[in-house]
């Protein structure tokens, strides 16, 4: 639907801006409207318990950069989150029910379909709630409640990151351009800081921003009917979902927010962004009657430890004043489920505001935003107790009186005369005149001031009971302490020697550690030096077998030369002698023939004698033959003496060759047995100098 259509049904007839929309009465409309809240049957006088729902964020960043640990888990189809540490210190496992649970990965879109839609469905139908986010600070209560800038929504889909505010808007008008109704819408912003205030809907007098002096405070008034008004709260009409879009960034921008250790952008006040819708009927005599239902969206400033936000100046004050106003509202929480006869609204402007959603006629939900890291545990569990505990509390939701339409312009005449009134005294200075209807409020004020007076009175006398109480208590703490302070002492001491001793103790440890660690280094050192002996000596084993068998083989070859040698000698004795004997035979044939040759001669020189005496002619003949043949003879006996003398020179020669051949190798034998004998001891050597090592 565009902004046209939306405007052609989209009325500016408002109530005065001082009324809200009030339920009782009309009975017969009532109950006839009177009808399924959160899906069960409302019994007005049994009431509706707060419905509580729980949200946990994920992990932020800086967590999962410090890698703390989860303690919350949080399991949504029981509805229950349990909290679990367990360290040496600290033991803590606690489960905690919730009407529903939202983890770390839930979605915004889930979240508002789940849990808040059916809320916006009651507004609709003339009833008025109350959503509020409360938490400590950083968990995600403005994430939940505005969340991420709405920009341009395509097909109807938000971005994932928008919130509930902009999400219920969308709903609301959806569903009344849906039903073709006849309606008019409007919306104020505020924010509450340092109990002041302030709107956040006023036009902008100065530019100098949220903490500029000019922004002035606006006054909570009793209406005189149980009820407070802000007297001069701005109220937009509004005709389209975009317009509060943009009145919601205009608004939140002016917000007071500073950095903290916690939270980049904290919310520094809280603020109610409510949206009032009237809705044309007709009864059943045809006469015209508005609908009104209201939607307050509240979105609290985080209840915190001063000390681990890093508040510092000015942000301390801003802490007390936030954390007193969170500690009302628990005292008033406390009040309502324990239904005590006093409760507390009246302490904080917070718990004035929130009054009607708590104990009264307007249907709420608290979200419970947690983080789930340890370091927000104490905190986390705060919450935790606070909101389990604000599940008892019962409201009596009921559907607003139908005002007719006829009565509504009735009154809006009578404000516009008002007015003009009031202008017209203002020309005029003419005295001070107070309309009929601003007399009858300030009459209501004045009555709601004394009722005020009578219940501080009330108050005060309980406070001195109470301050009587805390006297004693003071008296007795005082003791309590001294006597703490005492064994405080006591036990600092035990603690310094305690700590001394645990000192030293680090010293003989850490010198322990070092001896272990040298001695580690050595017996690694010996063990590797083990190994390579262990290497090194079955190398040497192997070398040592090595070498004996080559030593063995030495001996063998040793023994073999040995037999061969005696083998040689035997055979020059048996050449000798031999030689000796053929030596002998030589000298005998040659004897003999010597002795045949010269008894031939003789025998010749008888036959040439004869032969002389004979042959005369042949004497001279025989005599040269017998010459030659001397010559001969000489020859063959020189030559033989020759041979005889040669074969001895050669013998001589090749037994004197045999003889050194055998000592040369003998000796070279004998060069090479020490020089393999030598080789096996230095091996021994180097293994006995090494296992000493
Ligand atoms: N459910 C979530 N999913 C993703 N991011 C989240 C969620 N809840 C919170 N954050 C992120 O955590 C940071 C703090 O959230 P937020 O400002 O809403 O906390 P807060 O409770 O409103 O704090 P404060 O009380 O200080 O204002 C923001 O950056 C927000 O985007």
């Amino acid at each position: 639907m565009d902004h046209s259509q939306q405007q052609k049904r989209c009325n500016t007839v408002l109530l005065s801006p001082a009324q809200t929309p009030r339920s009782s009465v009309r009975r017969s409309l009532r109950d006839s409207l009177s009808m399924d809240l959160w899906g069960s049957n409302v019994k007005p006088d049994r009431g509706v318990n707060v419905e509580v729902i729980l949200r946990c964020r994920p992990l932020n960043d800086d967590e999962k950069e410090l890698k703390l640990p989860v303690v919350i888990s949080c399991h949504e189809d029981k509805g229950e989150v349990s909290v679990v540490q367990n360290t040496a210190y600290k033991q803590i496992d606690k489960t905690f029910s919730f009407d529903k649970v939202f983890g770390p990965t839930s979605q915004q879109k889930e979240l508002f379909d789940e849990a808040i839609s059916p809320i916006v469905n009651e507004v609709l139908e003339g009833y008025n709630c109350t959503i509020f986010a409360y938490g400590q600070t950083g968990t995600g209560k403005t994430y939940t409640m505005e969340g991420g800038r709405v920009g341009v929504v395509e097909s109807g889909e938000f971005p994932r990151d928008v919130g509930i505010i902009p999400r219920a808007v969308q709903q609301i008008f959806d569903v009344l351009e849906a039903r073709d109704e006849d309606y008019s819408m409007k919306v104020t912003f505020l924010e509450l800081y340092n109990e002041d205030i302030m709107d956040l809907l006023a036009p902008d007098e100065s530019l100098n921003g949220p903490d500029d002096k000019s922004r002035k405070p606006i006054a909570l008034m009793e209406d005189g009917r149980g009820g407070v008004f802000i007297r001069g709260l701005e109220q937009e009409v509004v005709c389209t979902a975009d317009r509060i879009y943009k009145i919601l960034e205009k608004g939140s921008a002016k917000r007071h927010t500073a950095d903290s250790l916690l939270n980049m952008q904290s919310s520094r006040s809280h603020t109610i962004f409510s949206i009032t819708i009237h809705v044309k009927e007709s009864s059943s005599n045809g006469e015209e009657l508005m609908k009104c239902g209201k939607l307050n969206l509240v979105d609290l400033a985080g209840s915190e430890n001063v000390v681990r936000s890093g508040a510092k100046e000015g942000r301390v004050r801003e802490a007390g004043e936030i954390n007193k106003s969170l500690l009302t509202l628990g005292r008033v929480i406390n009040a309502l489920v324990e239904h005590s006869g006093h409760v507390p609204y009246r302490d904080s402007k917070l718990t004035r505001l929130l009054r009607d959603s708590l104990g009264g006629n307007t249907k709420t939900c608290i979200i419970a935003t947690v983080s789930p890291s340890i370091h927000s545990l104490e905190e986390t569990l705060n919450t935790l107790d606070y909101a389990h505990r604000a599940k008892k509390i019962k409201n009596r939701p009921e559907v607003n009186q139908r005002v007719a339409k006829s009565e509504l312009i009735k009154d809006l005449y009578k404000e516009i005369e008002r007015l003009r009134q009031e202008i017209y005294d203002e020309k005029e200075k003419n005295g001070i005149y107070t309309p009929h209807d601003r007399f009858q409020i300030e009459e209501a004020e004045r009555k709601a001031l004394a009722e005020q007076i009578k219940s501080m009175e009330f108050d005060l006398v309980f406070k001195d009971k109470e301050l009587m109480g805390l006297q004693k208590l003071y008296d007795t703490q005082q003791t309590l302490t001294a006597e703490l302070s005492e064994k405080l002492q006591m036990t600092q001491k035990d603690l310094e020697k305690t700590q001394n001793t645990l000192l030293e103790i680090e010293g003989r440890n850490r010198k322990a550690n070092a001896t272990i660690k040298e001695k580690e280094h050595l017996i690694s050192h010996l063990l590797q030096s083990e190994k390579s002996l262990t290497k090194q000596a079955s190398e040497l084993r192997e070398e040592l077998e090595h070498v004996a068998s080559e030593a063995s083989n030495l001996f063998s070859k040793l023994e073999q030369q040995d037999k061969l040698e005696n083998g040689n000698k035997n055979l020059v004795q048996k050449f000798q002698t031999h030689l000796a004997k053929q030596l002998d035979v030589l000298h005998q044939t040659v004897a003999a023939s010597v002795t045949q040759q010269e008894e031939h001669l003789k025998s010749m020189e008888k036959d040439f004698d004869y032969s002389l005496s004979k042959k005369m002619g042949g004497i001279q003949e025989l005599t040269a033959q017998v010459r030659n043949l001397k010559k001969t003879h000489e020859s063959g006996i020189k030559s033989l003496d020759d041979i005889s003398e040669e074969l001895d020179m050669s013998y001589r020669s090749a037994f004197s060759n045999l003889t050194s051949e055998v000592s040369r190798n003998s000796s070279a034998l004998v060069g090479h047995f020490e020089e393999k004998t030598a080789t096996p001891g230095s091996f021994q050597n180097i293994a006995v100098d090494k296992i000493h090592v």
